[in-house]
């Protein structure tokens, strides 16, 4: 494994990136740091013009696969492609690609203006055309009036505008985003992942952002990647994650999640106190059957012994007030612990039993036993 230095890199040459977005294709990639295995023979696809939340714990790997597309880091074993071209030999300022770290590393003796344009001014672009880039730049990241300020006169949001505003003024045909606003304070964070997506609809550009905050990769991809331990366990559509996750590792991943063992037969999931129509298709068997608790309903009808449509019986043990919503705590007749997010006010009485509705279309059936 060789490393590269971890510095942005405004010297690189506009034409370098300019051009549509592109398709970036990771294969079979190792990167180890003596006894650590940091990526471990993993494979990432990024279509042109989408956007991908990679996403895992702290370590899994995700800052040092950014490395190895931003050709920071040299891999040990892998191939990575931009357009079927590989850009594993290409030195970082040779790749189309644009960087923004969680630091945004400005000049200090630089304006805002100049921190922007010092790639076109590096390139030898012409004043009059760095002027206006940057102007439209500017525009582009809020940053209207701001242009003559140094880096210590703006707020922590403003100095990732500008080193946003650095990364996109070379038009990378990839962005690379590693945990860009991990420092900003929750609210500044929406308005910059809000910025981020736009800027990303705006210019079209193949945009990975690194994350390890679910509720930002959800709210902000088309697409999450989950990494644990170098690998990729997981992915899909933010829907496909949250309510269809393909494992379980997965669904628990993406919050609370309630897991209901049984099995699979003549179209619906049989459990110890109810049953659920189920897709067609779903294999037969033994399964388990995981809903969120946000999804789970307050069933209108009198509790009886035999389910009749998509629900169960439950026990209730605890229903706490959470502000916007009831948490009710509940159990099935096997012990199976069950949790729900009513509406304020639900008739639900600790010590009593009720039925709680499973809608078919939150709901999704892992195979196999537990
Ligand atoms: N330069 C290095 N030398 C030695 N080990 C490293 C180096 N860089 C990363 N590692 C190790 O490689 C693994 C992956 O690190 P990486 O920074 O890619 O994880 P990450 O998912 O980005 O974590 P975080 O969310 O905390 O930033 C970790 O075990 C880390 O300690």
């Amino acid at each position: 494994m060789r490393e590269r230095r971890a510095q942005p890199r405004p010297q690189d040459t506009p034409e370098a990136a300019s051009g549509p977005a592109a398709r970036v294709r990771v294969r079979d990639l190792v990167v180890r740091f003596g006894a650590t295995t940091a990526v471990d023979h993993l494979d990432l696809d990024l279509e042109p013009g989408s956007f991908t939340a990679l996403l895992g714990p702290s370590g899994c790997g995700k800052s040092t696969t950014l490395g190895v597309l931003a050709g920071l880091q040299h891999p040990d074993a892998g191939t990575v492609t931009v357009d079927d071209r590989s850009v594993l030999e290409s030195p970082p300022e040779q790749r189309p690609v644009g960087l923004v770290l969680q630091k945004p590393l400005l000049f200090p003796h630089l304006d805002v203006a100049r921190n922007i344009g010092f790639g076109l001014r590096m390139a030898g672009v012409p004043r009059s055309r760095e002027r206006a880039e940057v102007a439209d730049m500017v525009q582009r990241v809020r940053l209207e009036g701001l242009g003559p300020r140094r880096p210590h006169e703006l707020s922590g949001g403003q100095e990732q505008r500008v080193a946003l505003a650095r990364a996109l003024l070379r038009r990378p045909r990839v962005l690379l985003l590693d945990e860009p606003f991990s420092q900003l304070d929750p609210e500044l964070r929406v308005e910059m992942r809000t910025l981020v997506r736009r800027l990303h609809d705006e210019l079209g550009v193949t945009t990975l952002f690194v994350t390890h905050d679910r509720e930002e990769a959800v709210d902000v991809a088309d697409r999450v990647v989950l990494l644990d331990r170098g690998r990729v366990v997981g992915g899909g559509t933010p829907e496909e994650v949250y309510t269809r996750p393909a494992t379980l590792a997965t669904a628990r991943y993406f919050g609370p999640v309630n897991e209901i063992a049984g099995r699979v037969a003549d179209g619906r999931f049989w459990s110890v106190d109810g049953t659920v129509s189920v897709p067609t298709g779903t294999p037969a068997g033994p399964g388990v059957l995981v809903v969120r608790p946000e999804s789970l309903q307050l069933a209108g009808g009198a509790v009886g012994p035999v389910a009749a449509a998509n629900d169960v019986q439950v026990a209730v043990k605890e229903v706490r007030f959470a502000g916007t919503h009831l948490v009710v705590e509940a159990a099935l007749a096997d012990g199976t612990a069950l949790r729900a997010h009513l509406p304020v006010g639900s008739p639900v009485v600790p010590g009593t039993s009720t039925r709680l509705v499973l809608p078919p279309d939150r709901c999704h059936v892992l195979g196999g036993e537990r």
